[in-house]
């Protein structure tokens, strides 16, 4: 069979999915054959994509049960962290037997490990744990499985062959603030971020609708641009998300962490200042920050060191700065370099972080710059 008859038949099984994504009507599989052809690196990485979306789904659901007993039950103070740990490590070894299932030789660089599960110690945690994870795998997992699962997240990462990286709850805070969180998976190969899924299950679908449905799935693949979806809906139906065209910065709008213990508020204002931006700025826990800029909710996005020593780790940007990109954004450090997630299971390279849309990107980060000179 030629090469190129062997691509076609191959596009029996998800040629729905693609017209989908190509804003195409499901049309003839040789329409969307010779489209696939003439780009085929569309077809890149079609299985990773569908895998990490159900992973991804099957953890925010768990979040998402546990989020909303934590949101109503009244006996519980929000100063009470037992409910996100017992979602962080379900999250973990869900989305970890999902791809221990489709992909079980890819290593996986979680944030998660059982330590606090084990012995005695660990015995009325990791039975919540374990019920909770029943609660969304196909196959009864017992104890041991689970704990398993979530070690399947202790790789190294590195420069070479592919991994996935993991954050099962990013957003903490946010979770017990009963605000925003997020479920993140990426795929890296060779030290770059080719694939990222992003779970926001309390994120509004439409900004200008902060009361309507609220839940998004927002996914990029290198080289096929940024969509959203509902989180998990019956409806598969893909929306191609862009950032914003803003093109003077002053008129932009900065996204920024609630906690000022992990971005600098202060230096953020004064940046504002240098570019004249009025607009107040948005606050928001995890890396739907990332998702509001992919989308144009917000223009830009400063992640601003508050003191030296912190170093950003790769599951709390590696979705998100995929996203960005494939929504026609452009994400550095505060030095203008790329962020590198070839250094292992950190970002030791790069120093805090800047997305923006192209036109206003060069003028931010020559305010950042300004500000930061010589600060770290
Ligand atoms: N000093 C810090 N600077 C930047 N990020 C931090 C710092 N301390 C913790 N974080 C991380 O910030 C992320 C949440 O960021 P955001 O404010 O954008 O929601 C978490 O993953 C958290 O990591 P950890 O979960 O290990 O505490
Ligand atoms: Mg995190």
């Amino acid at each position: 069979m030629s090469g190129k008859l062997q691509i076609i038949k191959s596009l029996g099984v998800f040629s729905q999915a693609c017209a989908k994504r190509l804003e195409v009507p499901y049309c003839s599989r040789q329409l969307i054959a010779s489209r696939l052809l003439s780009t085929s690196h569309i077809v890149y990485l079609e299985k990773e994509r569908a895998v990490a979306i159900e992973a991804v789904e099957r953890a925010s659901r768990v979040c998402k049960a546990v989020f909303k007993q934590l949101v109503n039950e009244e006996t519980l103070t929000k100063k009470d962290k037992s409910p996100v740990t017992v979602a962080d490590f379900s999250a973990q070894a869900v989305v970890n037997s999902v791809l221990e299932k489709h992909f079980p030789n890819d290593p996986i660089v979680g944030e998660e490990d059982s330590k606090d599960l084990q012995g005695e110690d660990g015995r009325v945690l990791r039975e919540r744990v374990v019920e909770l994870v029943n609660t969304a795998v196909d196959k009864p997992m017992s104890a041991e499985d689970v704990l398993c699962a979530i070690d399947r997240g202790q790789y190294e990462g590195g420069s070479s062959g592919r991994h996935w990286t993991l954050d099962p709850i990013d957003g903490t805070k946010g979770f017990l603030r009963g605000e925003q969180f997020a479920v993140c998976l990426a795929l890296i190969v060779d030290g770059q971020v080719r694939l990222g899924v992003v779970g926001c299950p309390n994120l509004p679908f439409d900004m200008s609708k902060p009361e309507g449905d609220k839940g998004v799935l927002a996914v990029a693949v290198q080289g096929q641009g940024a969509f959203q979806r509902k989180l998990n809906a019956d409806s598969e139906l893909e929306q191609r998300i862009m950032v914003s065209n803003v093109e003077d910065a002053c008129n932009a709008s900065f996204c920024e962490s609630v906690e000022a213990g992990h971005s600098n508020h202060s230096d953020n204002a004064k940046i504002a200042e240098l570019l004249g931006i009025s607009k107040q700025s948005v606050r928001m826990d995890s890396q739907c920050k990332y998702i509001a800029v992919a989308r144009g909710d917000a223009d830009i996005y400063l992640r601003l060191p508050v003191d030296s020593k912190y170093v950003e780790k790769i599951w709390d940007h590696a979705a998100g700065n995929i996203i960005i990109h494939e929504a026609g954004g452009h994400v550095t450090d505060i030095n203008g370099e790329p962020l590198d997630f070839s250094k292992g299971r950190t970002l030791s390279a790069n120093k805090g972080v800047i997305a923006a849309n192209s036109n206003i990107f060069e003028t931010v980060l020559a305010a950042v710059q300004t500000t930061l000179a010589n600060k770290y």
